[in-house]
C-alpha cells in the first residue's frame, strides 16, 4: 500500500534525465577495444565518442570513428597524436558531460589525470599509474577530486569488482581498515591456480597474455609491481598515507630478464621455467601450494609475494582469474569482508569503465 502512495505523489518527471556524454578514448588495446564494442550496446546511446587514440594515431573525425573496424584503420591511418586536438572535440561537443576514458598503461598519460580534471574534464581510468604511483600523484589527484573533479577508478583494482566503492562506503560510515589481505592479480591468479607442473610456466604465461589478463608487459605483473599499485590505491583510499617505496616487493622476473625490452623479454619467456618449477616442487614437497598475496598489517606495513599456503587456505581455494580481498575493519573484526570474483579480463575491465561513465549522470 504504501508503495503505490509513494509512487502516486512522486511524478516520474520529477527523476533528472539522464545527460548526453561526450567521450574520447585513449588506448584502443585488449581493454579499448573491449569498450568500444560496449560503446555500441542500447545502454551506451547517449554516450558520444568524439576522439580515440592509441601510442601513435587519433582520430576525431565523425565517420572514422563509427566505423567498426576503428583499431585496425588506426593501426594504420589518423592524425598523429595530440591530447589538444582531442580536448577541442570534447570542448567543441554540446553534451554536458566531458569524459576522457584512459584504458593505456602510460604513466605519462596518467601524470595529466589531475590537470584534467581541474580543467573541468571527468576521468575514468583503468590505468593505475597515478593513484598507484608516487605519493605526489596521488595527493594532486585528492587535490583535484576535492575541487569537483570526478575519478572513475572501478577498473584500476579487481577489474571492476565492488571494492573500492565498498571501502568508501565503509570509511564514509566512520569505519577503519585494520588489515587487508588476499589475490590481487587477474594473471597471477590464473597463473597459480592452474599451474601444477604438468605444462610449463611460459606456456601459461603465454595463454594468459593471449586471453587479455596481463599488463602490456608482462614483467609488470610478474615482477609484482601491479599488485603494489593496486594495494597502494587500496590502502590510500582507506587512508594509509603509504609511498610507493613502502610496499616490500618480491619479484618473480629473474635480474637477466629484467633490463630487456618487452619483445626481447617475451622472446625468452622460458627462462622463467626452472626457477617456477623448483618453487612450485618445493611448496608441493611441504604438501603447500603457491599463491601471490597482498597483504597490508595494522601498522601499515604492505608486502607483495610469493608466498606458500596450506590447501586449505582461502587463496587456495580460487578459480581462474579470482582476485580476493579479505578486509577486517573496526566493524568486521571476528571475520573479515571478502570480496571476490574474476579480477582481469577484456569484458570485465571495459563494463567497469562503462558503469563509471554512465554513473556520472
Ligand atoms: N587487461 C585487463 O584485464 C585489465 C587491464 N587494466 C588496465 O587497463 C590498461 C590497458 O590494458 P590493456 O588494454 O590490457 O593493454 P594493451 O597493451 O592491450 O593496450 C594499451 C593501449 O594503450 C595505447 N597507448 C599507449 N600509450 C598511449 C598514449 N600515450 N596515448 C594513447 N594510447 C596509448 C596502446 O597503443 P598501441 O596500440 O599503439 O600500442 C594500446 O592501444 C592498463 O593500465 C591495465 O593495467 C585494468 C584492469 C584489468
Ligand atoms: N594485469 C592485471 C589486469 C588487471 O588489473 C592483472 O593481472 O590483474
Amino acid at each position: 500500500m504504501s508503495a503505490v502512495l509513494a509512487e502516486a505523489v512522486v511524478p516520474k518527471a520529477a527523476a533528472a534525465a539522464p545527460q548526453q556524454v561526450a567521450l574520447v578514448l585513449l588506448g584502443t588495446g585488449v581493454v579499448g577495444g573491449a569498450f568500444l564494442k560496449l560503446l555500441c550496446t542500447p545502454v551506451a546511446k547517449r554516450l558520444h565518442l568524439v576522439g580515440a587514440a592509441n601510442s601513435r594515431k587519433q582520430q576525431t573525425e565523425a565517420t572514422q570513428l563509427a566505423a567498426r573496424d576503428l583499431r585496425e584503420r588506426l593501426r594504420r591511418e589518423g592524425a598523429p597524436r595530440d591530447d589538444a586536438a582531442l580536448l577541442s572535440a570534447l570542448d567543441e561537443h554540446h553534451a554536458a558531460l566531458k569524459v576522457i576514458v584512459d584504458a593505456t598503461a602510460s604513466a605519462e598519460l596518467a601524470s595529466r589525470h589531475a590537470d584534467w580534471l581541474a580543467r573541468g574534464y571527468h576521468v575514468v581510468t583503468a590505468n593505475k599509474s597515478l593513484a598507484g604511483g608516487q605519493l605526489p600523484g596521488w595527493r594532486a589527484l585528492q587535490t583535484a577530486r576535492a575541487a569537483g573533479g570526478r575519478y572513475g577508478d572501478s577498473a584500476t583494482v579487481g577489474a571492476g569488482l565492488p571494492v573500492l566503492s565498498t571501502l568508501r562506503r565503509l570509511c564514509d560510515c566512520g569505519d577503519s581498515l585494520l588489515t587487508l589481505e588476499g589475490v590481487f592479480s587477474g594473471s597471477l591468479s590464473y597463473l597459480f591456480n592452474t599451474y601444477d607442473g604438468s605444462r610449463p610456466f611460459s606456456e601459461l604465461l603465454r595463454d594468459a597474455r593471449k586471453l587479455g589478463y596481463t599488463e602490456p608487459d608482462p614483467r609488470a605483473d610478474l615482477s609484482g609491481e601491479d599488485v603494489a599499485r593496486k594495494l597502494l590505491i587500496l590502502a590510500r583510499n582507506a587512508g594509509f598515507a603509504l609511498g610507493s617505496d613502502e610496499v616490500l616487493v618480491e619479484s618473480l622476473v629473474p635480474e637477466s630478464l629484467r633490463e630487456l625490452s618487452t619483445e626481447a623479454f617475451l622472446a625468452r619467456l622460458e627462462e622463467l621455467d626452472e626457477p617456477l618449477a623448483a618453487l612450485h616442487e618445493a611448496a608441493r614437497a611441504r604438501g603447500q601450494v603457491l599463491r601471490f598475496l597482498a597483504r597490508l598489517n595494522q601498522r601499515g606495513r604492505a608486502r607483495v609475494g610469493i608466498t606458500e599456503v596450506s590447501p586449505t587456505h582461502p587463496a587456495a581455494r580460487l578459480y581462474g582469474t579470482d582476485n580476493q580481498f579479505a578486509l577486517t575493519t573496526t566493524r568486521y573484526h571476528t571475520q573479515p569482508l571478502v570480496i571476490q570474483g574474476p579480477g582481469a579480463g577484456p569484458e570485465v575491465t571495459a563494463q567497469a569503465l562503462l558503469g563509471d561513465i554512465l554513473a556520472l549522470g
